[in-house]
């Protein structure tokens, strides 16, 4: 985490939070994260090549957060480039395609190699894409919510960059999560926002008495 120096202007902000998505190829990273950027579901993308960046500012509680989002290639060839970029993350979401299960089986391995290349102290959250494609599914979000909490992952959540659904809170949530491992408070505000999320045992967020949520999780 970065704190800012007070000389900045337009450009200004009370804290900066790198982030990285990591998953296979074609699991939807660069349109999560073209969603965040602009709202817009930009269907035609081309395969990353190693890794792009992109910049959005959060307003939190009154503070100004900084995402800085690094959106790696999934496909193997870049591997060497894109693990170079995992030291310094606070935070990594780790993506699968809800209709491809292979994808969804590749998520140990992507946790893996986080927690072996990047911090200590990384913040993971676990993102099933295309949840506009219900009727294709192959992966249960129950089946998610047990692997986040197997593998300790901060939370699972199903999101839609077509249809920008819970993308916005899943950023939301990290940034809220990373904040408060910083000395923020934080509230309950993300539980009533995402209808497909669970928090896990490793969040400090309290997981309070929201009965629908924790069905929906099997936890
Ligand atoms: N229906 C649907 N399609 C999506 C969604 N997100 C991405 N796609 C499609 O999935 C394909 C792959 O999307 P990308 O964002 O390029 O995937 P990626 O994970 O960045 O791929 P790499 O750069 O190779 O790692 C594209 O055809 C997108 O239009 C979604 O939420 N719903």
């Amino acid at each position: 985490m970065m704190q800012s120096t007070g000389h900045e202007h337009e450009d200004s902000f009370d804290y900066l939070f790198k982030i990285i998505l990591v998953g296979d190829s074609d699991v939807g990273k660069t349109c999560v994260v073209q969603s965040f950027k602009t709202g817009i579901f930009a269907e035609n993308q081309q395969n990353t090549i190693g890794v792009d960046f992109t910049v959005r500012t959060l307003d939190i509680d009154g503070k100004k957060i900084k995402m800085q989002v690094w959106d790696t290639a999934g496909q193997e060839r870049f591997r060497t480039i894109t693990q170079s970029y995992y030291r310094s993350a606070h935070g990594a979401m780790v993506a699968y395609d809800i209709t491809r299960r292979p994808t969804f089986e590749s998520v140990p391995h992507w946790i893996h190699e986080i927690r072996h290349y990047g911090a200590a102290s990384v913040v993971l959250i676990l993102i099933g894409n295309k949840s506009d494609l219900h009727n294709e599914r192959q992966v249960l979000f129950e089946d998610a919510c047990t692997l986040a909490e197997d593998k300790g992952v901060l939370a699972a959540l199903e999101t839609s960059a077509k249809e920008a659904q819970n993308v916005d809170a899943a950023f939301i949530l990290m940034a809220r999560e990373l904040l408060a491992r910083n000395g923020m408070p934080i509230t309950d505000e993300i539980h009533r926002e995402t209808p497909q999320f669970m928090l896990g045992r490793n969040s400090s967020h309290p997981i309070d008495g929201d009965e629908s949520l924790q069905k929906k999780c099997g936890c």
